[in-house]
């Protein structure tokens, strides 16, 4: 049995292509009356036409969910301290898998540092790569990145949370599969903002390589090896998230391309983890200047065409 912290769109999803292999969930939401709604309907508005095959329990009880050996967090990356706060249990040697992508702006943290710092008795994990929500409802084809520092229990989990569409691959490095996650939707950002301003396909591309330069700069800064950052949860990822309307991070940088407001109740990761990298950055001594636009473009502390100079104007180098 699996217990999912967050029924969100990743959260469900990732109840409903457990469930529909036969593996019991335990879909735990905060919110009791939007719960008891998901019980009886059996519907999700985070993912309108797929039904909630009959393995979820859906509960708002944070203690009956979180009774399992293995916890998926499926919460924005900044509210998952609050989550773990909330959780009484010391949760001794249960498996804590992060599913958020993103570094926590009060630690300049990752997920599982986050974890640890709340439940030193927990092994932690994570979970990341490229999927969008829909697309593992639907039961279509997707890979992702299962990191665990134990190897042991990452093989575990790995066989755990496979299905035949989700197929996950393992590492032990966390530091490299979680960083690679939370960065990508920050180059996202920078890229919806260049197609949202008309900048064009090639421009897209440069900040693509020079954002994927950054992500690997940063990693390696802390330990990560670089073959992660290469894999699904790097690379993978910012394909996805570059490319695509459905991620909220590229619309997001649309919308600031555009000029065009957005419902600020969608998440985007990209933006508070632009603030964090930019943080350490100046902290340590690293070059990230797509990240320090992002965050600025993010805040509304400058306009797309100063962020365009801001990058263009910077002394010509060797790649
Ligand atoms: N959607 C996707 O395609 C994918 C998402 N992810 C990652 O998954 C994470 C969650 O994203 P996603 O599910 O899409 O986001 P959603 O906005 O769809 O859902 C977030 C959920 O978290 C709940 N929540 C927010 N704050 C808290 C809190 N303090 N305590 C308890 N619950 C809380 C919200 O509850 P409420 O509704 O009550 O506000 C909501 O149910 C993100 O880090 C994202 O990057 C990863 C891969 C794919
Ligand atoms: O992480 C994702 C795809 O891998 C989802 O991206 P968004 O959060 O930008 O929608």
């Amino acid at each position: 049995m699996i217990g999912i912290l967050g029924a969100g769109a990743f959260g469900t999803a990732l109840a409903v292509a457990l469930a529909r292999e036969g593996t019991p969930v335990t879909l735990w939401g905060r919110d009791p009356e939007a719960m008891a709604q998901l019980a009886t309907t059996r519907l999700s508005p985070h993912l309108p036409g797929v039904d909630l095959p009959c393995g979820i329990a859906v509960t708002p009880d944070l203690a009956q969910a979180a009774q399992h050996r293995t916890l998926l967090l499926a919460v924005p990356m900044q509210s998952l301290s609050d989550l773990l706060g909330a959780l009484d249990a010391p949760l001794d040697g249960a498996r804590l898998v992060a599913c958020c992508k993103g570094i926590d702006l009060a630690t300049g943290t990752g997920p599982s540092k986050v974890i640890t710092r709340a439940k030193p008795q927990a092994l932690p994990a994570v979970l990341t790569g490229p999927s969008f929500a829909a697309d593992i409802a639907r039961g279509l084809p997707t890979a992702l990145t299962l990191a665990c520092g134990d190897a042991q229990a990452g093989h575990d989990l790995q066989h755990q949370l496979s299905t035949r569409s989700l197929r996950l691959y393992r590492t032990t490095d966390v530091t490299g599969a979680e960083l690679g996650g939370a960065l990508k939707n920050v180059i996202a950002i920078a890229c919806g903002a260049c197609i949202g301003a008309g900048l064009g396909d090639s421009a897209r591309a440069a900040l693509m390589t020079r954002g994927f330069a950054e992500m690997t700069r940063l990693a390696a800064h802390f330990g990560a090896r670089p073959e992660t950052l290469a894999g699904l949860s790097g690379l993978g990822d910012l394909a996805l998230t570059c490319t695509s309307d459905l991620s909220r991070n590229y619309r997001f940088g649309q919308a600031l391309g555009q000029g065009q407001a957005f419902d600020p109740r969608v998440t985007v990761e990209g933006a508070a983890t632009a603030r964090a990298v930019t943080r350490l950055a100046a902290r340590d001594g690293l070059s990230m200047p797509i990240s320090a636009v992002v965050a600025a473009l993010a805040a509304g502390e400058a306009t797309v065409s100063e962020a365009l100079d801001e990058l263009l104007s910077r002394p010509l180098k060797e790649e």
